[in-house]
């Protein structure tokens, strides 16, 4: 009896084990499906502060020709991390250091892509250039081989001989042209950035071909029609009203023009490899382009079709070019409008200059490292005028969160670099062209600093950041030090005109003309 009232209280106890484990299994169950789902509903579908919308253009209506002042504007209203409606086209806009490292560091590749835009479907062959292409593993080959082939610190530095010869030209047309009048100094820059990259890409410089001035009003062309106001690109239903008011046959017509020069530079190099019978010594990147098309499968695995190539050298020599005159050119108008910062950049280049080399030609690059004011006066330039203010846009490729908002996928983004280097929780008097405050300070522009990113910062980040550097602190001081510069006669520094003009990069709208007196060391 003992022994079997034992067995069932042993079995009633067992059964009370397992139901308490059962119980506490269960309720273990239940407290994590409610956590879950608590945090699933944490995730917000809030949508960040938007102004009201007006009914089909949405927001539309709110912007100017100088996006990026509108949309600064906005922001000050709504926020730095602000939706708009362009259409039928939601756009995220970021305007502080803060949102712009979520977008490019923290969750960088959920933003790496590019949006459909219209001018790039008429003029870079459906975007199969670098720029614009959409996030995926071609766009990575396509940005590892023009970075190891042209653009990497390495392949930069051997350009050194080329730059400096450029600069000395430069100098020359402004020493001739000075004893006329003043030098149009927009127009000199131009050609200067364009024969910069057009030799490192092509091998020869287009000044000496004639090429100089279609490829320079091409470039014009490009920036036009980059800005222009496509339909499509707001109102994707819409795109036959592009058809209609003869936007996409102006873009295609450039396209076309672009082409025919781009295809006649790629013939001679085709032309000189059959003579050669491919024995060419691959010394220009359109060379090993070239060799890249004939031989697909062979060691890079890169396997690149003619229209790319095309499309990729136009977004070398618009890029290469739009941007770094524009910089130049708002770099010397800031210093010629701001008399005591040039006399300290002039004392600081022409005293850095080697003893050895005074009375002799110029400024070289290896004197460059020494020059810390050069360098704080170019971040300056760039924090105040950044030549992409916008950067180029980029696209949520998936549904995620910004600080507790929700950002749906297809998200177009716009980063406003320049209202960003403007703004003035992070920087003391920003609207001031004060080059003073970056010689104690370890801010720079190479992506890491998120208050300064006129190149952008994260996987997008413009490769060419070294090469236009390069190009910009030669250049620059040997402006300054090789000349003297004053307004023409009647003009004033403090009422000079620093109009901006509308495009994907924003430049000055008048002419920069300057009275350039030489200076002999
Ligand atoms: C002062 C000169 C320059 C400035 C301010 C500048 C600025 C920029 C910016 C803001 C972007 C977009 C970054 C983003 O989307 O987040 C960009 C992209 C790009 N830049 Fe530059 N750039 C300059 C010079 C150059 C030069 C000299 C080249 C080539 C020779 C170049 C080639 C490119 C290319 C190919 C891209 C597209 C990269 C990609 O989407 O992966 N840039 N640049």
């Amino acid at each position: 009896m003992i022994k079997l009232r034992s067995v069932s209280t042993r079995h009633t106890m067992q059964l009370l084990m397992e139901t308490s484990l059962l119980s506490t299994l269960f309720i273990f169950a239940l407290f994590l499906l409610l956590t879950s789902i608590k945090r699933t509903s944490k995730k917000t579908t809030r949508l960040p502060p938007s102004p009201p919308t007006l009914p089909v253009i949405g927001n539309l209506h709110l912007l100017g020709s100088l996006t990026h002042r509108s949309l600064r504007a906005l922001s000050n209203q709504y926020g730095s991390l602000m939706l708009l409606h362009l259409g039928q086209i939601p756009t995220l806009v970021i305007s502080s250091p803060e949102m712009a490292k979520e977008i490019m560091k923290t969750q960088d590749r959920t933003f790496a892509s590019r949006p459909p835009s219209k001018a790039a479907k008429l003029i870079l062959s459906g975007a199969l250039d670098l720029a614009f292409r959409p996030y995926s593993e071609y766009w990575r080959q396509l940005r590892k081989l023009t970075t190891v082939h042209l653009l990497c610190a390495k392949k930069v530095q051997s350009y050194r001989l080329l730059r400096e010869e450029e600069v000395a030209v430069m100098l020359e047309k402004i020493r001739r042209a000075s004893s006329s009048g003043p030098v149009n100094m927009t127009k000199t820059l131009v050609t200067f950035s364009a024969d910069v990259i057009t030799r490192v890409v092509s091998g020869r410089n287009f000044r000496e071909s004639g090429k100089d001035e279609l490829f320079g009003k091409l470039v014009k062309e490009n920036n036009v029609a980059f800005a222009a106001f496509f339909f499509e690109d707001y109102f994707p239903s819409l795109a036959w009203i592009d058809e209609l008011f003869g936007i996409s046959t102006r873009a295609r017509r450039t396209a076309k023009r672009w082409d025919t020069a781009i295809e006649e530079v790629i013939e001679e190099h085709v032309a000189l490899r059959e003579k050669y019978d491919d024995d060419v010594e691959e010394k220009d990147f359109i060379d090993i382009l070239l060799s890249l098309l004939k031989k697909p499968d062979d060691e890079t695995d890169t396997n690149i079709s003619r229209e790319e190539i095309k499309a990729l050298l136009m977004d070398m020599f618009a890029a290469g070019t739009e941007t770094t005159h524009v910089t130049l050119v708002w770099a010397m108008a800031e210093l010629v409008r701001n008399p005591e910062t040039m006399k300290k950049l002039q004392d600081e280049v022409r005293g850095t200059a080697d003893e050895a080399k005074k009375g002799t030609l110029m400024i070289k690059e290896e004197d460059l490292e020494r020059m810390v004011y050069l360098k704080a006066v170019i971040k300056e330039v760039l924090r105040l005028h950044p030549a992409a203010p916008l950067l180029l846009p980029h696209v949520s490729m998936e549904d995620c969160q910004i600080q507790g908002f929700h950002v749906p996928k297809n998200a177009k983004v716009l980063i406003n670099a320049w209202a960003i280097g403007r703004d003035p929780k992070h920087w003391d008097e920003p609207e001031e062209f004060k080059p003073e405050r970056f010689l104690n300070s370890s801010v720079d522009f190479k992506g890491n600093d998120f208050e300064l990113i006129p190149f952008g910062a994260g996987r997008r980040i413009c490769p060419g950041l070294h090469f236009a550097v390069s190009s910009m602190e030669i250049a620059l001081a040997n402006l300054v030090s090789g000349f003297d510069w004053e307004l023409p006669l009647g003009m004033s520094a403090t009422k000079m005109d620093m109009t901006e003009a509308p495009g994907l990069t924003i430049g000055k709208k008048e002419p920069l003309c300057l009275v350039a007196k030489p200076w002999v060391f």
